[in-house]
């Protein structure tokens, strides 16, 4: 069993993961996956190649060589595909609907899982994404399952992209949050759940501030 503590924190889209992961790595000093991330780069890179994104035969072979890369200086991070910056490019609706059929085949799960786990290294490492606690790092001492009602992280979401400039319509994000929670949750590998020893923050009437100290209490009773 590997010795380098994980904190994994699951939920579905819109829910807070990566704003509590970030914070909770940056307190720590740990490491930081952003798994949703690679499966999102995983579907710029089949837009690009022009493959269709629900047939495994074509994903895989790219999913296994894919040319990824995560340059980190300082607070910032570019992600790098193929030599091309896409770090702004993978934030799109249309991208994370594109990963969530990617992320739907098992065999493009199975691909990707090598490459999650050599974030796991020392002095920790935060981990966030929908299968984390259940799949990628069982062994992990603490697990949190971070959810929000679909019409909280409809909100949010438009909030952000908004605040980005862009034109966006709630009634058509939160349609496109509800059919992301059906597939995520009703894959046959790898589905959304909370894995059993996760604790459950419901973040829907909780600020940031507040489900980082709920967070951090967990971790301190945990490690
Ligand atoms: N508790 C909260 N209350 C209000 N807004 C929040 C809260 N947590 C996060 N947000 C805001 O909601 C938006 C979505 O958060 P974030 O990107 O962290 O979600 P996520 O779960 O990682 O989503 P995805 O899985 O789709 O990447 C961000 O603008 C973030 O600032
Ligand atoms: N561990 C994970 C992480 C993500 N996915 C799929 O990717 C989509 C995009 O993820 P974001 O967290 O960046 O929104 C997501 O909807 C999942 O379908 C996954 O399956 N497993």
């Amino acid at each position: 069993m590997h010795s380098t503590p994980v904190v994994t924190v699951d939920g579905p889209s819109g829910a807070g993961k990566g704003t509590l992961s970030s914070l909770l790595a940056k307190k720590l000093g740990w490491h930081f996956l952003d798994s949703g991330a690679i499966y999102r780069v995983l579907a710029v890179a089949a837009l690009h190649h022009d493959l269709p994104c629900d047939d495994e035969e074509c994903v895989v072979p790219l999913a296994t060589g894919l040319d990824v890369s995560f340059e980190t200086n300082g607070d910032s991070t570019r992600i790098i595909l193929e030599g091309e910056d896409v770090t702004d490019d993978i934030r799109t609706e249309e991208v994370g609907a594109v990963a969530s059929k990617v992320a739907a085949l098992p065999r493009v799960r199975e691909a990707l899982l090598r490459r999650q786990r050599a974030f796991q290294q020392d002095p920790g490492l935060v981990a966030d994404g929908r299968d984390m606690g259940t799949v990628v790092f069982p062994d992990a001492p603490v697990k949190i399952f971070l959810t929000a009602s679909a019409e909280a992280r409809a909100e949010r979401r438009y909030s952000q992209l908004k605040a980005k400039g862009m034109d966006v319509n709630i009634a058509r994000l939160l349609t496109d949050i509800k059919a992301r929670d059906e597939r995520d949750t009703q894959r046959a590998v790898a589905p959304l759940v909370p894995a059993q020893d996760a604790v459950i923050i419901d973040s829907t009437d909780l600020d940031i501030d507040q489900v980082f100290e709920k967070a951090m209490d967990i971790i301190s009773s945990r490690l």
